[in-house]
């Protein structure tokens, strides 16, 4: 009988032992929720987001801070940061730059999850369908990992008060059903709060204010209380801010002529029209942006489409060089 149980220990010592070979080899291979994945080195985010992301100062720095912040042992709660602001400002392009520096696979990592409002819930009167289906979605993705990044877009396009339904799984709870949602990061993408961003931004403008020095608690302020009390917020009288489960809101300031010169050079090296910055003309750069529209009419000071279209205005502006 001793022998037996032996040689049953021996056994399961050497299949425990097999399956960890099979899990480290497997790991090398194909992609695993483990740090060979997924990145806790924010050097070269930081590079990247310093150096690609234009005209954000209250991005930039607060989104590294949070994900620094956040990376340490065991964070307290899911890290939840809120983007508003126009369109064309980058905020699904931060996503995508987080999502690239932090995951070996980029979006198509199986950890990062994108999931637009107006394509997974389109239809208001399915509110509690709705809500089991986000539920669901994001239970699987952090049992899957729960390093997990879930990007929510069009936020505002949300039917009212189905976001509440993650509020469990963005609370201090240690478990839930067995699975710890504090490392998890959701970024949260809208519109809502855009036009007061753009008219303090404006305000700071016309009295001579750097734009460099606008505080982030000043922004978080406009933005809060718009996305409490629009119906179409997507936060609507939502608990996620009535109970402080936000980590912070970000604010994308309207951007620019120069931004969106940058952008424009960007775009052209992208392409491949150019193969330097320097070789690109002052004039085609200008022209591009000439095409694109301000705000106020008088002052032409913002775009209101930010750099979005950008692609589009190059192929018609050198089409016709
Ligand atoms: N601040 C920025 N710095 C550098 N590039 C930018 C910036 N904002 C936008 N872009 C460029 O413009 C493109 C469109 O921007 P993006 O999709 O991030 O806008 P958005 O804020 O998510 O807009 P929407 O609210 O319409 O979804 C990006 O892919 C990027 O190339």
């Amino acid at each position: 009988e001793f022998v037996t149980a032996g040689v049953v220990a021996v056994g399961s010592a050497i299949t425990a032992g097999l399956l960890a070979g099979f899990n480290v080899f497997n790991c090398m291979i194909n992609e695993c929720c483990n740090d060979r994945w997924i990145s806790t080195n924010f050097t070269d985010l930081s590079l990247t987001l310093r150096s690609k992301l234009y005209g954000q100062h209250l991005v930039t720095e607060p989104v590294l801070k949070h994900l620094k912040g956040h990376s340490r042992e065991t964070p307290s709660k899911a890290l939840v940061l809120s983007f508003h602001g126009w369109t064309g400002t980058g905020k699904n392009h931060v996503s995508r730059i987080v999502a690239e520096k932090m995951f070996v696979k980029g979006m198509k990592s199986k950890y990062v999850h994108l999931i637009s409002a107006t394509k997974e819930f389109p239809h208001e009167e399915m509110v509690s369908f709705y809500k089991d289906k986000l539920r669901d979605m994001i239970e699987r993705a952090v049992k899957e990992c729960p390093r997990a990044l879930i990007i929510i877009d069009e936020m505002d396009k949300m039917p009212p008060g189905v976001v509440d339904t993650i509020k469990p799984y963005l609370d201090f709870y240690e478990e839930l059903g067995g699975v710890d949602y504090r490392k998890a990061i959701f970024f949260f993408l809208s519109n809502t709060a855009g036009n007061d961003i753009a008219e303090k931004t404006m305000r700071y403008w016309n009295e001579g204010v750097a734009r460099e020095s606008i505080k982030l608690k000043e922004m978080e302020e406009v933005i809060r209380l718009p996305a409490l009390n629009i119906k179409s917020s997507g936060l609507w009288h939502s608990e996620l801010i009535t109970k402080n489960l936000i980590s912070s809101y970000i604010p994308f300031l309207p951007l620019e002529r120069k931004h969106v010169k940058q952008c424009i050079k960007d775009s052209l090296l992208e392409k491949k029209i150019f193969k330097s910055e320097s070789e690109i003309p002052d004039a085609v750069v200008q022209e591009i942006a000439d095409e694109l529209e301000y705000y106020p009419k008088d002052v032409q000071l913002f775009s209101t489409t930010g750099c979005k279209r950008i692609h589009q205005k190059i192929d018609f502006v050198m089409e016709t060089v």
